[in-house]
């Protein structure tokens, strides 16, 4: 019999300025997957084992077979929970674009593992999650926000684990989101930072990312100064000077912008009267007014719901 479940998952903004591979945040802006999966033992294979459908963001780029990114998750994860599936079916309804620095393969990630826990039906804890996640996106900041909502401090512990802890963030923060049309691989991002940094801006770089935290939950004012970054925007700058230029621009009006994650698209930490500075400045980019996502990744219908349905159509 084949079993279906539906997931949500939020885009989220990694690094936040200083906290590069460390500090993430949910935001209001979701893609939802439905996954159908036949997990018994010696049920009759069919043909194709995987069907990929897409509509919406990234629908003509993306491989419609176990390449697939979400098929790739669910696959990951199941064999990680001990199952074989004989068939898989998935289909993405897409609203977050792809490399623009707003997560988008995270939430591909998170999405097929969380199918894939439901799925697999058995006692899979949520570190378990963020442990797969986190070794298929490579690091923490965009799946700890992206599995467990708000703002998220992630590290990798002496043992090679991933972990994460969440907070809620102030009330004040209207997150903001200006998107150019062009995308930038995270991967190629990544390869423009140096192997190492002057102390200095180490030093600097770890004061501002513990002011952030503060600055985020409880002290909104003190944003411009806590959104301060000497570690990997200016290194990118080559991959996206439009980006930096719109940064910094917007950080001279006092408004609080960084790249978001590895850019191209600019993250605005804004208040609720800012937002009118930030479109005027933001002309020719795809400006979003968002909210904070506080719960993260939901599971809309539970595979129990769903017994023996295919997955609906969201497009
Ligand atoms: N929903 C999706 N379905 C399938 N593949 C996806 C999906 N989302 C992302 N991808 C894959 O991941 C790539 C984008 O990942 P990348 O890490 O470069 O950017 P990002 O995740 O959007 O941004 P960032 O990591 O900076 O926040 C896409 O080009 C595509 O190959
Ligand atoms: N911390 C990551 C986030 C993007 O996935 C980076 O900036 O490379």
């Amino acid at each position: 019999m084949t079993r279906a479940v539906r997931v949500r998952v939020p885009a989220t903004a990694a690094n936040i300025g200083p906290g590069f591979d460390a500090l993430g945040l949910a935001l209001g802006m979701y893609d939802v997957v439905d996954v159908a999966a036949d997990t018994r033992t010696g049920a009759e294979p069919r043909s194709p084992l995987v069907r990929v459908s897409v509509a919406g963001n990234g629908a003509d780029d993306v491989p419609r077979d176990e390449n697939h990114l979400v098929a790739r998750s669910v696959l990951s994860a199941l064999a990680e929970f001990g199952k074989q599936p004989s068939m898989l079916d998935v289909h993405c309804h897409n609203v977050i674009p792809h490399g623009r620095g707003l997560g988008s393969s995270a939430a591909a990630i998170v999405a097929g593992v969380l199918a894939a826990r439901e799925l697999a039906g058995g006692e899979i804890t949520d570190d378990a999650v963020l442990q797969l996640a986190n070794r298929l996106e490579g690091h923490p900041d965009n799946v700890a926000p992206c599995l467990f909502g708000g703002l998220t401090i992630a590290w990798i512990d002496d043992a090679g684990m991933a972990r994460a802890t969440r907070r809620d963030v102030h009330p004040d923060v209207r997150p903001m989101v200006c998107v150019p049309s062009t995308s930038l691989a995270t991967e190629t991002a990544r390869g423009l930072l140096p192997a190492s940094v002057p102390h200095a801006d180490a030093v600097h770089n770890a004061g501002r990312a513990a002011l952030l935290v503060d600055a985020l939950t409880d002290r909104p004012e003190l944003l411009l100064d806590a959104t301060e970054d000497r570690l990997h925007q200016a290194y990118r700058e080559p991959a996206m000077p439009e980006t930096l230029a719109l940064v910094r621009t917007m950080r001279r009006h006092g408004l609080a912008a960084v790249v978001s994650g590895a850019g191209p698209s600019v993250l605005v930490l804004a208040r609720d009267e800012d937002e009118g500075r930030v479109r005027e400045l933001g002309a020719g980019w795809h400006v979003s007014t968002l909210t904070v996502e506080h719960a993260g990744a939901t599971i809309e219908t539970r595979a129990d719901d769903m017994l023996g349905s295919r997955p609906a159509d969201t497009s």
